[in-house]
């Protein structure tokens, strides 16, 4: 079941949608190239679904043109929304599948793609774009709603299709993360997962009032290409690794995996015995009670960390190939690490895969 949205954000009649700032500004209705049809329907934008409509044409027509989309293309779009952009996508691709939670939108959306005549390219699929496999594409195009941006982005690079590209638009700090480098300020877990395997190119920065309703943050596109040649390493390892990095992000590595819980669980995948399940908690300083195993699997995990020179190391301070070194001296130590969460699995990713 699709849970019901939360918080209302406005009023606005669907025809208004694909006006451009300018002529929403003179209320010039008529040239929205809808007809008086369309005039008639409005409905409440939710915050809680991320319901910001771009209007602003110009951004539309560079996001379609900088895709370079082929006719032979299959384009997967998520949160097609009334349609804007699935329209012009619509002109460009042999066919267009829309992922749309919202059975109000998918009502307007299909309304609008039959007036123009395009309906039998486009293919809607009325359900979370997270909780889905997506069928056969060639590329993503989308206007995202940001409250998904982390888990829809993994889910995509990580995911089992095989694509060319996707062009995103983003909210202006997340798309700036990704394009982070190591020792930057926004340089995180998210950037340094979605590297690994794939590059981000910027395109183009769009200002919030090109939306409505009009969100608090700016936006910027951003191209994704996977990468024709990944580096060989377990991808659900590297994915548990960098969380357990980047767990404190401020803190050195040597604090981070001297922490108790890290230990533990380490020590679990590791296959060491003895090691004292009852102090799962995070007391860093507190080792004088430390059982003899657990003090040598501790120094075992310092001495990993030292000998790679990482003991005093930020996580954003290292590059991917310093992460990967990393990781197999882990490995050559006979430590191992697992994603430990409760229903994790290859396909579902969440807000915490940032
Ligand atoms: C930012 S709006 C984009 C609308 C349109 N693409 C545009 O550019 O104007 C995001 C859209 O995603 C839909 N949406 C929100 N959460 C979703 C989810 N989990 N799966 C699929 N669609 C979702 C919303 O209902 C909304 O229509």
């Amino acid at each position: 079941m699709l849970g019901a949205p939360r918080r209302v954000l406005g009023l606005i009649p669907y025809s208004l949608q694909k006006l451009s700032p300018r002529q929403l500004h003179h209320h010039d209705v008529n040239n929205g190239g809808g007809g008086n049809s369309e005039k008639e329907e409005s409905f409440r934008f939710y915050k809680s679904r991320g319901q910001h409509i771009l209007v602003n044409p110009r951004i539309l027509d560079t996001i379609v043109r900088r895709s370079a989309i082929n006719p032979t293309d299959t384009v997967l779009e998520i949160g097609p929304g009334t349609g804007n952009l699935t329209l012009k996508l619509l002109e460009a691709a042999h066919r267009v599948v829309a992922v749309e939670i919202d059975d109000r939108m998918v009502h307007v959306l299909e309304k609008r793609v039959l007036q123009h005549g395009l309906r039998h390219k486009l293919n809607v699929i009325q359900k979370d774009a997270l909780r889905i496999l997506f069928p056969h594409f060639d590329l993503v195009v989308a206007n995202i709603p940001y409250g998904i941006s982390s888990p829809l982005l993994m889910k995509l690079v990580y995911g089992a299709c095989p694509f060319r590209s996707a062009t995103l638009l983003l909210q202006k700090e997340f798309a700036g993360r990704l394009l982070a480098n190591p020792g930057d300020s926004e340089f995180n877990r998210l950037a340094v997962n979605v590297k690994l395997v794939a590059d981000v190119e910027f395109v183009m920065d769009v200002s919030k009032r090109d939306f409505l309703p009009c969100p608090k943050v700016d936006s910027s596109v951003v191209i994704i290409r996977p990468k024709d040649q990944v580096p060989d390493v377990d991808m659900r390892e590297w994915r548990a690794f960098t969380r357990t990095c980047f767990s404190r992000k401020n803190k050195t590595l040597g604090a981070t995996f001297k922490q108790k819980s890290k230990l533990l669980s380490l020590s679990k995948l590791s296959n060491v015995s003895g090691f004292a399940e009852e102090e799962e908690e995070d007391d860093d300083d507190h080792d004088h009670d430390e059982g003899g195993s657990q003090r040598s699997f501790k120094e075992k995990i310092i001495g990993v960390l030292k000998t790679g020179g990482y003991e005093d190391k930020r996580p954003s301070k290292l590059s991917i190939e310093e992460l990967l070194h990393l990781l197999s001296l882990f490995n050559g130590a006979g430590i191992y690490f697992h994603d430990c969460r409760k229903n994790s699995n290859e396909d579902r990713f969440d807000e915490d895969d940032g």
